[in-house]
């Protein structure tokens, strides 16, 4: 059905040029230059939620180098054109230095003033004409075809324009815009499954730099005259209020909402005061009323099923590895005044199951935050199979075979379940990106493989029925179960689990031990962070206590749950030491 529609559109913009006087036919060319900068826009803001105020600079770098090279170097338009979509790019590079430091509006801040910086060159440099601009860019030479008309510049927009929507849809369907929206939903949890995330923020603003320059090369050819106003921050409003209004995570709507404004910019070309008046007051309506803007309309509910979990099919038994899998050495971990952990020692031997248990704020999700890359210790070090991982960020750690969930749980809300499972499933590298470009169908290839890995993954956590829902439409005991499986994708072989049982009802805690000792079975070394203490006795091998970020009891849970010091930790805590049942359970 889409491909249908794409076609009969296609078909019927072939055909427009036939119906429209030159006029209307000049505000079409200049509404495809606007869809092409919205698309940029859309992938960067849209998709991987990074603000960006300076795609109309790009936009401008494009536009100005081709109008330098061209009239000032006397390079032609093509080469030129070349070097615009390079220049852009690197300045896309640049614009996006600040994005691995800064985040939301301090990000919009920073790329604002880029693109007044921009503004503020051209309007003053004799080599960018100053406010003049440059004119007598040359026409475009195509085959003797003449493009200075703006039917035929038209065919070469479209095409151009057809190429670019189609990169963009297929970055966005694959496992790079997967990571870039996982990055947009929660850095911290993407870096644990291994998005690099510094490298994938410099992705969003090449792709916004290289959508900027192809506009501005649009541009150049067909007006063939640039001047500051074109670039001003005017214009970026407008841009930005395209995105907003057609909805910003969805490239389609992205260019039905830069087409759509672009023809009432026209219509309400003599009101032009007004008209920005109208786009701030439809922008604040469509923000409050409809954040995800016309396609949010459009788009079809992710129904959370009948959310029933099916049953969960054993891993198949695998020797773990020898020798010890985690070594935590001498950490300390402060933060400012305050000791979280204190010189805590302790290692981890292949294939156990290691529980750790502590009273509230003794340290517990902060030494798993030491050991999957997301504190550095103060002090102390890490190792991991006997190498030392102290200090590697988690998106390493991930690569390296450490897999972790969360107490408070980071599953990517605006995912579906499969695509939850499929992050964890995609180990491949963000400087991988170069093959989007140049082989496409290897990118496709690889995606279909790991479809079919998440379908299987999907299967033996019992997901079927809810792998099209959104997480936050499910109720808590399987969004716990979806965590696991998501971690599990990863094939870790150290699977850490922070208070997995929280929540949970008395059958689903069964499972989770069944599961829990499953994958224990098929060779992952585990530890887990639990509050219930009928879990810890009977499924962890050994058990590591901790007060106020110290070591105060380690050993095998019958032993540990009678000791003094852990007794005496747990008094006047809300939580209660193990029973004599439970100890006697665990024995048993
Ligand atoms: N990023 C941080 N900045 C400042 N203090 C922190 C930070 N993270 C943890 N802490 C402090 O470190 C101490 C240990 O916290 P942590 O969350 O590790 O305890 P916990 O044992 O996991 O507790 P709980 O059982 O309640 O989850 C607490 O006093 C907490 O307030």
């Amino acid at each position: 059905m889409r491909w249908l529609l794409g076609i009969a559109a296609f078909a019927a913009a072939w055909l427009l040029p036939y119906a429209l006087g030159g006029y209307s036919m000049h505000v079409v060319d200049v509404a495809i230059i606007f869809a092409v900068l919205a698309i940029g826009l859309g992938l960067t803001m849209g998709v991987a939620g990074q603000i960006n105020l300076a795609q109309v600079a790009f936009f401008g770098v494009g536009a100005y180098a081709v109008a330098i090279l061209t009239t000032g170097a006397g390079l032609g338009f093509w080469t030129a054109s070349v070097l615009a979509l390079v220049a852009a790019v690197v300045a896309g590079l640049l614009a996006g230095i600040p994005a691995l430091r800064m985040q939301s509006h301090y990000l919009g801040i920073v790329t604002l003033g880029l693109a007044l910086a921009f503004i503020n060159w051209v309007t003053n440099a004799h080599v960018a004409g100053r406010a003049e601009g440059i004119s007598d860019i040359p026409v475009p030479p195509m085959f003797g075809i003449d493009l200075s008309s703006a039917y035929l510049f038209y065919y070469v927009e479209l095409i151009v324009f057809v190429v670019f929507l189609a990169l963009a849809l297929f970055v966005t369907h694959s496992p790079l815009g997967r990571r870039l929206r996982a990055m947009r939903d929660d850095d911290l949890a993407a870096g644990a499954l291994g998005a690099e995330i510094p490298l994938l923020r410099m992705t969003a603003f090449v792709l916004s730099g290289l959508y900027g320059g192809v506009a501005g090369v649009l541009y150049a050819g067909l007006i063939r005259f640039v001047a500051p106003e074109t670039f001003s921050i005017g214009n970026m409003f407008l841009l930005l209020a395209m995105v907003i209004i057609g909805g910003r995570s969805s490239i389609v709507g992205c260019v039905v909402g830069a087409l759509a404004l672009a023809f009432v910019r026209e219509a309400l070309l003599d009101v032009s005061a007004f008209a920005q008046l109208g786009y701030g007051v439809i922008v604040v309506l469509v923000v409050v009323f409809f954040p995800k803007g016309l396609a949010g309309l459009l788009s079809r509910r992710k129904a959370g099923g009948r959310a029933r979990l099916g049953p969960f099919q054993e891993y198949g038994t695998a020797a773990a590895d020898e020798g010890t899998v985690l070594e935590v050495e001498g950490v300390t971990k402060r933060f400012r005044g305050l000791v979280a952990l204190e010189d805590i020692t302790l290692s981890v031997p292949a294939g156990q199951i290691r529980g750790i248990v502590g009273p509230n704020g003794s340290g517990k999700t902060t030494l798993f935050n030491v050991v999957s890359g997301f504190y550095s210790p103060t002090r102390g070090r890490v190792r991991l199979h006997g190498r030392d991982v102290t200090n590697l960020a988690p998106y390493r750690l991930s690569l390296r075979g450490v897999a972790r969930t969360f107490q408070n749980l980071r599953l990517f809300e605006d995912l579906s379940v499969r695509e939850n499972v499929l992050l964890g499933l995609d180990r491949t590298r963000t400087a991988w990106i170069w093959r989007y470009l140049a082989t496409p169908w290897a990118v496709a290839r690889y995606s279909r493989g790991l479809n079919r890995s998440a379908e299987e993954i999907i299967a033996r956590f019992g997901l079927q029925e809810v792998a099209d829902a959104v997480p936050r439409a499910l109720p808590y005991g399987i969004q716990r179960r979806v965590e696991i499986a998501r971690a599990m994708a990863m094939s870790p072989s150290l699977l850490l689990l922070d208070e997995p049982a929280a929540g949970l009802n008395g059958e689903e805690v069964r499972q989770l031990a069944e599961i829990v000792r499953s994958i224990r079975g098929s060779g992952v070394t585990v530890v887990v962070i639990e509050h219930n203490m009928g879990l810890v006795m009977s499924l962890c091998d050994h058990v590591t206590v901790l007060s106020s970020g110290r070591v105060i009891a380690d050993g095998p849970p019958d032993e540990v749950a009678v000791d003094p010091d852990v007794v005496a930790a747990y008094l006047g805590d809300s939580m209660a030491a193990p029973t004599e049942s439970e100890v006697e359970h665990a024995e048993g």
